[in-house]
């Protein structure tokens, strides 16, 4: 959609001055929205309040009769197929970067699990073009009701899709997309995930080769071990920053406006953006980057097959036990006292952050833009709001379960006395040991 606004080519219709999507995203099927995207990328919050109230004006002040005399100027409708070009943009970039190859990917197996939204297109259009053999690649036609899993690439039952996919058609990668193709992740030939803080490291070491020492934006939910990989095997500069795909996207862009490179901002979900194509969460070019990989390493004669990325996570150091448990707020609670939720969560954040502050087996962090994150018992737990839901969603990572339990009594302890807080996922984590 984004790409059509800045397509030059008359015969699509080309650029478009604006361009809307109707999507779920990775919502359920009964939570459609619209996304709007100028040339200047997908609009926010903000702008999207102002066209609904626009509209609604529009709306209010229209007769009948005008509304029936512009629903028949709707044969002015044209239909293009503007997927020819977006996806043959995507398979010159990977001729371009194995040295102009008709086909970079012959005789790589890929599979593709689109999980029934609109990334089906991928395996047909990009990759057979390239060379690659597509077979397997499961739930290719998009279905609204997604009858086989959630296309989400944080969905433990997602991953094991795509990942029982590659096993049992001995594939050399595997490639999954949410609904609307703005996340993505990958599997390796051994059944390896690559996704969130994975995801992450491997796109560092392809951008970081390509702008050595540049800063890699995140979310906040990244792991210490992605901040070490990043600083000191790739030389880079990890810049942990809020939850949300838009807040990493405007916060690489600010850096870039005041003298910080940035090249990447990622999310561990799965949505990440490149200074390179115009900073758009598109999950059909971050695959590209990795097929580049894939196709210019063969092409240079360095191995083929999927091992070229497993090594380029190599040394990222992974947490034995990583779990995030949503912590919800009864917003009708009297302990609201009528109050907003945001508001209630605060109180709670500000009182776990003055509980840790006397405890020697804790250390806050001392750089954080959300929520309260803190390490201790060799691992750490981020506390944060939600950016959507009346929850406050709590991030652990630990060496071990009893490491684990360790930092779930310290938050299970600090928010105790507040009642309209539902605990009961943080009861069944302490109790189990
Ligand atoms: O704050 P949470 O409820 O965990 O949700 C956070 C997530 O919301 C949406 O899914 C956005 O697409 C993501 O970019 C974001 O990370």
């Amino acid at each position: 959609m984004f790409n059509s606004t800045l397509t030059e080519d008359e015969s699509f219709l080309c650029p478009a001055d604006g361009a809307i999507m109707i999507t779920a995203s990775h919502l359920p099927y009964n939570r459609n929205g619209f996304k709007f995207f100028t040339s200047d990328g997908g609009l926010g919050k903000v702008d999207i309040k102002d066209i609904l109230e626009r509209a609604a004006n529009i709306y209010k002040n229209v007769s009948d009769e005008n509304l029936r005399k512009s629903q028949r100027e709707k044969s002015s409708i044209k239909k293009v197929d503007y997927m020819a070009v977006y996806t043959s943009g995507l398979v010159k970039a990977v001729r371009r970067a194995a040295g102009d190859l008709e086909k970079p990917l012959e005789g790589f197996h890929i599979v593709v699990d689109a999980g029934n939204g609109a990334g089906g297109f991928f395996a047909a259009k990009v990759l057979e073009p390239l060379g690659a053999i597509t077979s397997g690649s499961q739930f290719l036609e998009p279905d609204g009701m997604f009858p086989n899993h959630i296309p989400n690439p944080e969905d433990k039952s997602a991953m094991e899709a795509i990942t029982k996919a590659v096993l049992d058609n001995k594939a050399d990668l595997g490639i999954i997309f949410d609904t609307d193709v703005d996340r993505s992740a990958a599997v390796d030939s051994t059944g390896r995930e690559f996704n969130r803080n994975r995801l992450i490291a491997l796109l560092s070491a392809i951008i970081l080769e390509e702008h050595p020492g540049t800063t890699i934006v995140t979310d906040s939910v990244t792991s210490d071990g992605l901040t070490s990989f990043i600083e000191k095997k790739l030389g880079g500069k990890h810049h942990r920053f809020k939850r949300g795909y838009k807040n990493v996207i405007d916060e690489a862009i600010r850096l870039n406006s005041v003298g910080e490179e940035s090249h990447l901002a990622i999310e561990t979900s799965g949505h990440g953006a490149l200074k390179e194509n115009h900073w758009l969460d598109d999950g059909a070019y971050l695959m590209v980057k990795i097929l580049n990989k894939l196709a210019s390493a063969r092409a240079a004669g360095k191995g083929s097959g999927s091992k070229v990325l497993t090594d380029l996570v190599e040394g990222l150091e992974e947490p034995r036990v990583a779990l995030e448990l949503r912590l919800k707020i009864d917003k009708n609670h009297s302990d609201l006292e009528g109050r907003d939720f945001r508001e209630y969560g605060e109180r709670v954040l500000q009182h776990v952050t003055n509980s840790i502050e006397t405890n020697p087996d804790l250390q806050k962090a001392p750089v954080n833009f959300e929520g309260i994150r803190v390490s201790g018992f060799g691992g750490w737990f981020l506390l944060r709001l939600s950016l959507h839901d009346p929850v406050l969603p709590l991030n652990i990572e630990a060496q071990s379960e009893d490491d684990a339990v360790k930092l779930g009594l310290v938050v299970a302890k600090a928010v105790k006395d507040f009642n309209a807080l539902d605990t009961s996922a943080l009861s069944k984590l302490t109790n189990s040991s």
